[in-house]
């Protein structure tokens, strides 16, 4: 077995870029470990259990999670226990929720950190089979000396990722030993172990969440169609998909040539755009049909087999989930499938404590949306929004995290409260936070991890307790790769990343204004409304400032209409000015790209033109035979 001091050479030799035969996901945790995280190899550090207060919370936030995974968890268990392993279930944070084990070996597994409880994140623990599995969100083999602490060189573990239904990594799961062979050849059963449970667990947590949509099984083999399949999806009743297991998330993602990191753009997209069947078609795959009649093909022609589970409480048109949305978040929006799908999620996302970012152009509504996202909790507590850009650099750090009395030249003799402070118990919302100065946001990082705040000048952290909410309208990942943003604070802040489309691309643009015209109507005391001519303003108008633009052009419109009836004069004059016409939709290539641009949803293009589903199938009839 290697010794500690050897150990310790070879990272700082890979730190100094030398070469070495280990495989990539260990060499790439290494340089975090040394470059992100600022770990010492030299500095050995004990496992780390966290308090029973805190292991109680983690556990309350992941119990469904835990229940549902228990008959697989058990059976994987099972399978294991007699070659000594024992296995860890942890959050998306790193804290073992659920485990198993040999109680003769309790006090061994507790000191090695193989325990409930123990933080397995790659911050605290470096180089380690779950960190390094929540960060790249693939399978992993950490063996003896892969491990970056030598404190964990004896141990050989093995992890793999369970992803929720909207793509976002929620737990890990992982079997460890606390001897085995050297040869790290001899993990890779445990690896396909692993990976075969979670793939049942995201399957189960799947079936268990849906009610009301309808469940597609997919495999290459009738057989295992049933009982082990390959991908798995949920789709609502206009035919769009509302979750997927990860092997789904996969497969769609390669067929559309995406990258992996994008996957969350396929929920909201219509099953159509993936498979040669509508919503219409799926009662042709249930159960006891032949295996001739659950063939289906993919876009580009490869046949699979689908297997078709009906909602349990059935569901009437497209927005069907709306009225189980708290009323904060019902209100966003009025039929536009993209925000419909934004909504669904952050009402499943709002009861959680999960970090989420919002991103999305300026004036889209993000703040707007996270005050919904707030307010969609019984017993909020306060929402404190801070405007990153808006605070001058030099004032930022003491404006959010407070100072004593006296901590400088100007500061109040009294000491102030910090906004993080002031948020909590409530929602610390930080708007435009990848202007954020990369100072500050280690030390957000450290408030975020510790659960603790010290103010300017102080020397006693103080406990914080509060859920973050942040937005962007630049893309924070690309800031990351221009190193303009912390990695390692991106990855805190965006458990969920919710995308809020632009207003060009919104669907809902007539419900939207009704909406806003209600609102200034009631507090103006009088009833407001657009003539047809100004409707079609709005209509052809581009909104490059997004809401803001348009609940600003409606205000004005409303103070300058004279009576209740507002006119285009009334409108601002960039609005006033409409774009040329679109053309309309007859001649058959203006068809074709019109369905193209649906995904080839026949009933989607329906919706759009207004007209019925046969009135689209006769015209596209019509075009073929001409
Ligand atoms: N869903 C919505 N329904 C009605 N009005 C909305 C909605 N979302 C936003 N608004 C209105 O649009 C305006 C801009 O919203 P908000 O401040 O949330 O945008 P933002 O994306 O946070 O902008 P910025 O990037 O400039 O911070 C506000 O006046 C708000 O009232």
């Amino acid at each position: 077995m290697i010794s500690a001091r050897s150990h310790v050479e070879e990272i700082a030799g890979v730190a100094m870029g030398k070469g070495s035969l280990r495989d990539a996901p260990v060499l790439q945790s290494w340089l975090r470990c040394l470059n992100d995280y600022r770990l010492d190899p030299a500095q050995a550090q004990e496992a780390y259990i966290v308090p029973a207060t805190q292991l109680k919370e983690h556990r309350e936030q992941a119990d469904e999670l835990i229940r549902i995974s228990r008959t697989a968890v058990e059976g994987l268990f099972h399978h294991v226990v007699d070659q000594n392993y024992v296995l860890l279930l942890s959050d998306a944070r790193g804290v073992t929720v659920d485990f198993m084990g040999d109680p003769t070996f309790d006090n061994q597994l507790r000191r090695a950190g193989l325990y409930l409880g123990s933080e397995w994140s790659e911050n605290r623990a470096g180089t380690c089979a779950v960190g390094a599995c929540i960060v790249s969100g693939d399978p992993v083999i950490i063996h003896q000396d892969d491990h970056f602490d030598t404190s964990h060189i004896n141990l050989t573990c093995t992890a793999a990722p369970i992803f929720d239904t909207l793509g976002d990594l929620t737990a890990v799961l992982d079997i460890s030993q606390l001897r085995s062979p050297t040869i790290k050849a001899s993990q890779h059963l445990a690896l396909h172990l692993v990976t075969a449970t979670t793939r049942r667990i995201e399957l189960a947590n799947l079936m268990a969440r849906t009610r009301h949509d309808w469940i597609l099984r997919i495999s290459r083999s009738p057989d295992f169609l049933d009982v082990d399949p390959e991908a798995a999806l949920t789709i609502d009743a206009s035919g769009r998909i509302t979750g997927l297991t990860h092997g789904g998330f996969r497969a769609f993602a390669r067929m559309l040539d995406l990258d992996g990191n994008v996957t969350r753009s396929l929920i909201g997209a219509p099953i159509s755009r993936f498979f040669d069947i509508d919503v219409d078609d799926l009662p042709r795959f249930r159960r006891g049909r032949s295996d001739r009649e659950r063939v289906i093909r993919t876009r580009s022609g490869v046949p699979l087999f689908a297997g078709a589970i009906a909602p349990i409480v059935s569901v009437r048109g497209a927005s069907s989930s709306i009225p189980r949305m708290p009323q904060a978040l019902r209100d966003l929006s009025f039929g536009d499938p993209a925000m419909e799908a934004v909504q669904m999620r952050a009402s499943k996302l709002a009861g959680r404590d999960v970090p989420i970012l919002i991103q999305g152009e300026t004036g889209a509504g993000k703040e707007f949306l996270a005050r919904a996202i707030h307010e969609a909790r019984p017993n909020a507590g306060r929402f404190v929004a801070v405007n990153c850009a808006a605070i001058p650099e030099t004032l930022i750090e003491s404006e959010l995290f407070g100072y004593t009395p006296g901590a400088f030249t100007g500061a109040a003799s009294r000491g102030k409260t910090g906004l993080i402070e002031a948020a909590d118990g409530g929602t610390l919302f930080l708007d435009e936070i990848g202007d954020m100065p990369l100072s500050l946001q280690a030390r957000l990082l450290r408030v975020l991890s510790e659960g603790e705040i010290t103010p300017v000048g102080g020397l006693r952290p103080k406990p914080v307790r509060f859920r973050l909410i942040s937005a962007s309208h630049h893309r924070l990942d690309l800031l990351v790769a221009d190193g303009r943003f912390r990695q390692d604070l991106f990855f805190r802040l965006n458990a969920a990343t919710l995308v809020l489309p632009s207003l060009r691309e919104r669907q809902d643009l007539d419900g939207l204004v009704d909406h806003l015209l209600v609102r200034i109507g009631a507090d103006e005391g009088r009833t407001i409304r657009l003539n047809a001519a100004a409707r079609m303003a709005l209509r052809s108008h581009r909104w490059p400032g997004n809401l803001r633009e348009l609940a600003n052009a409606l205000r004005v419109a409303s103070a300058l209409a004279e009576g209740s009836d507002i006119t285009p004069e009334d409108l601002p004059e960039a609005v006033q000015t409409p774009r040329a016409p679109m053309p309309a939709v007859s001649a058959a290539q203006d068809l074709a790209a019109e369905l193209a641009a649906c995904g080839g949803n026949v009933s989607e293009l329906a919706r759009r033109l207004g007209v019925d589903r046969s009135t689209i199938h006769r015209r596209l009839r019509r075009i073929k035979k001409s």
